[in-house]
């Protein structure tokens, strides 16, 4: 395992370089404004007429057609919903693409899954944090960063990989440290965590919980608390010191009752489920489901976004953070 800190970059990696950022979304409003606030020269590429238009114009970002921006660009920063990249990059991008230009991503999967096509002659850079734009944001202003991955799936120019880390730098991720990985690596553990445990496995594992104590009769507004706000704090702990630390911190009583049934609910059975999860991604069953979603105008997708608004455990939840003043209600 390589990683790589800010003492491991070359300052002058990105000098003289027009950094064009395709997209001003979670990822593209936090990196494009790190960036500009690291010294970088920073455009932004948009659709005319969307509503981060103005947002980045507020930002006091220059902004741009995707077209005119690539067409001025020296790195091509594509920060887009996975499934509308390709179809931007071949008409608004690839036209303007030049000899030793660098294409660079937050994700690998529109490269891994061969749905964007580089030329030969141009870099192609990742640099993908571990963790939502807000946190890319906030913890740069802290003075820090989240942890994060980079690789290089082509080197045209030969110093692809100090301009991928001239990047991450300038977004702050170099002082947690980058893993060195690949565009395969990155695409499918990224792909993995987010289905399997961070956000479709650990909403699966809340409600589950939720509803079994208000099933049996418990107030709801208990089993938010119990299994859905407190979730926070415990993580908190890990993310800090482990499971060492969290069951350190905990009661000798959640301690051993963690320990003992915490297999009774994740069972081989649910392990099994994961290797499915993850096996549909490395064959691709995932990229071309979600393909076809995405050809349907993701009409199964927004069904599940609104039954998903109307779960019990988000009526309650809801109701709960805004009496305990913890409700945030920007987008
Ligand atoms: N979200 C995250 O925290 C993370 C994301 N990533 C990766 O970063 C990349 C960007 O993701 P993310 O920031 O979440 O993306 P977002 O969904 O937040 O991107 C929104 C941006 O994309 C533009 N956009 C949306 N639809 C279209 C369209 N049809 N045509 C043109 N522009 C469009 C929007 O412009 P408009 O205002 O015009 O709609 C807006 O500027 C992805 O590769 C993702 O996998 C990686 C790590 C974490
Ligand atoms: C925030 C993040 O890392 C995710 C879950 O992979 C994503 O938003 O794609
Ligand atoms: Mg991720
Ligand atoms: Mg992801």
């Amino acid at each position: 395992m390589k990683m790589y800190y800010d003492k491991d970059v070359d300052n002058d990696a990105l000098a003289g370089k027009t950094i064009a950022v395709m997209g001003y979304g979670s990822q593209g409003r936090a990196q494009s404004r790190n960036l500009a606030d690291s010294g970088c020269n920073v455009i932004i590429g948009l659709r005319e007429g969307g509503k981060s238009w103005q947002i980045a114009k507020d930002d006091g970002m220059t902004v741009k057609t995707f077209d005119e921006a690539a067409k001025e660009a020296d790195i091509i920063h594509i920060l887009l919903p996975d499934e509308i990249q390709a179809d931007v990059y071949e008409k608004h991008i690839k036209p303007y693409v030049e000899t030793g230009n660098t294409l660079a991503c937050s994700h690998g999967y529109n490269v891994h899954f061969d749905l964007i096509e580089p030329p030969e002659d141009v870099n192609v850079i990742m640099y993908a944090p571990k963790g939502p734009g807000s946190m890319v944001r906030e913890t740069y202003l802290q003075g820090f960063g989240i942890p994060g991955l980079v690789a290089v799936e082509q080197d045209a120019t030969g110093d692809a990989l100090q301009i991928a880390l001239g990047m991450a730098k300038a977004c702050g991720f170099t002082k947690a440290g980058v893993i060195e990985t690949t565009f395969k690596e990155e695409t499918e553990t990224d792909l993995f965590g987010e289905q399997a445990v961070l956000c479709g496995g650990l909403t699966e594992l809340i409600n589950a919980g939720f509803q079994t104590l208000v099933e049996a009769g418990y107030q709801p507004e208990i089993a938010y608390f119990e299994t859905c706000h407190e979730v926070k704090l415990i993580v908190d702990i890990i993310y800090k010191k482990g499971f060492a630390g969290m069951w350190k911190d905990v009661s000798n009583t959640a301690e051993y009752g963690g320990l003992t049934k915490g297999p009774q609910v994740i069972t081989d059975e649910a392990k099994e489920g994961m290797k499915k999860v993850l096996s549909d991604i490395q064959d691709g069953t995932f990229k071309d489901d979600f393909a076809a979603e995405n050809a349907t105008d993701a009409a199964n997708l927004k069904e599940m976004r609104a039954a998903s608004q109307k779960l019990d455990i988000e009526i309650v939840g809801t109701r709960l953070r805004k009496a305990c003043g913890l409700q945030d209600d920007d987008e």
